[in-house]
């Protein structure tokens, strides 16, 4: 058992912070945000993340929250920088708050403590931190730095987290003593260790995002092309993905890729070349591929509705993907702006998540049946269970209209075809 302080208590500081005391560690989650804390301590969670809640209840003897990062920082052996790492306006990584943490840890270092950066950071950042804390006059005796990088899918964090497909641990070159450390910290966790430096953890991390919304943008580039010659684009993914060495995941064309982590990622390494004067050519048009992918159904929505500003469309999911709330960086609130300038009238629902601002022309409702009712068009933004399960003959009943376009091609489009409704799909034939 460890004494182990995890600042941020967010998607990523929440969960690990739940894992490390499920694996037997006493842990102190520090967030500066009071009203979370609050929440956390009075037993309630500040977002939807499936099983976190149990489980955090499950470990509430070894795991306390606070917002005095003094007290956690003293106490440990281990700290986990979890905090937000968003983008600037011009694509870069905004640091700020890891630099934050990194000014309010310095003084409370007393004893040797092995500091891992969990949030995503652009290359070189733990190289800086380092220096940053000797600048700071630290003893060099007295800590360490590691990047143990994150690949959880909000969604299925818990069970991403407990059962890795690998633990990346980037060390310095002279680091002997914090390899043994994580080891012993995750020992109950079976995964191959990728071991590497600090910039290499670094680049894998963002490799591996970088390569998954490849896959996305891919899949929806031949979406496009299929649907100029009446090919089915599922069965083009499932053609290509058994062929091992494609694989059969990140290949589900839609709306396009959304989230708090790839978009900013993929921009943030594009920036990370750029600044050594290598031109990204398939970064930039991955990019390009998921910035004009609402344009297709746009276009869609258009040539089904001349007068599309005058229809009432149901948009059903506005959280980045399923079983969340999280609506940052949402390709359904993409849509969802973009139906709102064109003056329609929007009627959006998700079974969790909260439309992120007000917007002219859209109405959140609590019930899917109310979103329906009326609607001209449903739109399936989102790929929750719950719409892959709708009644269609029901649902058929309650409309004014008869399109059901599908922006996430998850529905089965003959079960639809056959209650007299139409669908549409990008690359659907
Ligand atoms: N969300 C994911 O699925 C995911 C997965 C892997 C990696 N990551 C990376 O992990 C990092 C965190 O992501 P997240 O989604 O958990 O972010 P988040 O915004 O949900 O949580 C960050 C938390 O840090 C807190 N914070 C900020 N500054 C602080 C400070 N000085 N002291 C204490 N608390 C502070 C904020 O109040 C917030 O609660 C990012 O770098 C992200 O790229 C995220
Ligand atoms: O075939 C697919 C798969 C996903 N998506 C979209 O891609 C986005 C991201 O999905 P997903 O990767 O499941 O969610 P995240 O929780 O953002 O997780 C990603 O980002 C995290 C933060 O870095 C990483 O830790 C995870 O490994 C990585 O999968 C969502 O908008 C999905 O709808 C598609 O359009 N088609």
């Amino acid at each position: 058992m460890v004494n182990i302080c995890v600042i941020g208590a967010g998607y990523v500081g929440l969960t690990t912070a739940a894992v490390l005391a499920e694996l037997g560690h006493e842990v102190c989650c520090i967030d500066k945000d009071q009203n979370k804390i609050t929440e956390l301590n009075n037993g309630k969670i500040p977002i939807y993340e499936p099983g976190l809640s149990e489980f955090i209840a499950k470990n509430t003897n070894r795991l306390s929250f606070n917002t005095n990062l003094e007290e956690g920082v003293k106490k440990a052996s281990i700290i986990f920088i979890c905090v937000g790492t968003p983008s600037l306006a011009d694509g870069k990584t905004n640091l700020s708050y890891v630099d934050a943490v990194i000014n309010e840890i310095a003084p409370c270092i007393h004893s040797y403590k092995t500091i891992i950066t969990k949030s995503t950071v652009p290359i070189g950042t733990n190289e800086q931190i380092y220096e940053k804390l000797l600048a700071k006059k630290i003893s060099p005796e007295l800590f360490n730095i590691v990047s143990n990088p994150e690949f959880l899918r909000e969604g299925s964090a818990i069970y991403d987290m407990l059962h890795p497909d690998k633990i990346v641990v980037g060390l310095r070159q002279d680091d002997t003593q914090s390899l043994p450390i994580i080891q012993e910290m995750y020992s109950r966790i079976q995964a191959p260790y990728i071991v590497t430096s600090l910039n290499g953890a670094e680049m894998i991390k963002y490799a591996s995002n970088a390569f998954l919304a490849t896959k996305i943008s891919f899949i929806n580039e031949i979406a496009r092309i299929c649907e100029a010659f009446h090919i089915d684009v599922n069965d083009v993914s499932k053609g290509i993905g058994l062929d091992p060495r494609i694989g059969p995941h990140f290949l589900q064309a839609g709306l396009g890729y959304g989230g708090s982590c790839f978009p900013k990622d993929v921009k943030s390494l594009e920036q990370i070349a750029l600044s050594k004067q290598i031109h990204p050519l398939i970064l930039q048009a991955v990019q390009t591929v998921n910035d004009t992918q609402i344009d297709v159904y746009i276009h869609k929505l258009k040539t089904l509705f001349p007068d599309l500003h005058t229809k009432k469309i149901a948009v059903l999911g506005i959280a980045f993907k399923p079983n969340t709330d999280d609506t940052r960086d949402s390709p359904a609130e993409r849509l969802i702006s973009r139906l709102s300038q064109l003056t329609c009238d929007v009627c959006a629902y998700d079974p969790k998540a909260k439309l992120s601002h007000d917007q002219h022309h859209v109405r959140q409702v609590n019930s899917l049946d109310e979103a329906i009712k009326g609607a001209d068009c449903v739109v399936i933004a989102t790929d929750w269970d719950e719409f892959k399960q709708l009644d269609w003959t029901e649902i058929k009943k309650q409309m004014n209209g008869t399109i059901i376009v599908d922006g996430r091609n998850c529905l089965n489009r003959k079960e639809i075809e056959q209650c007299g409704l139409r669908y549409v799909g990008v690359g659907r034939g």
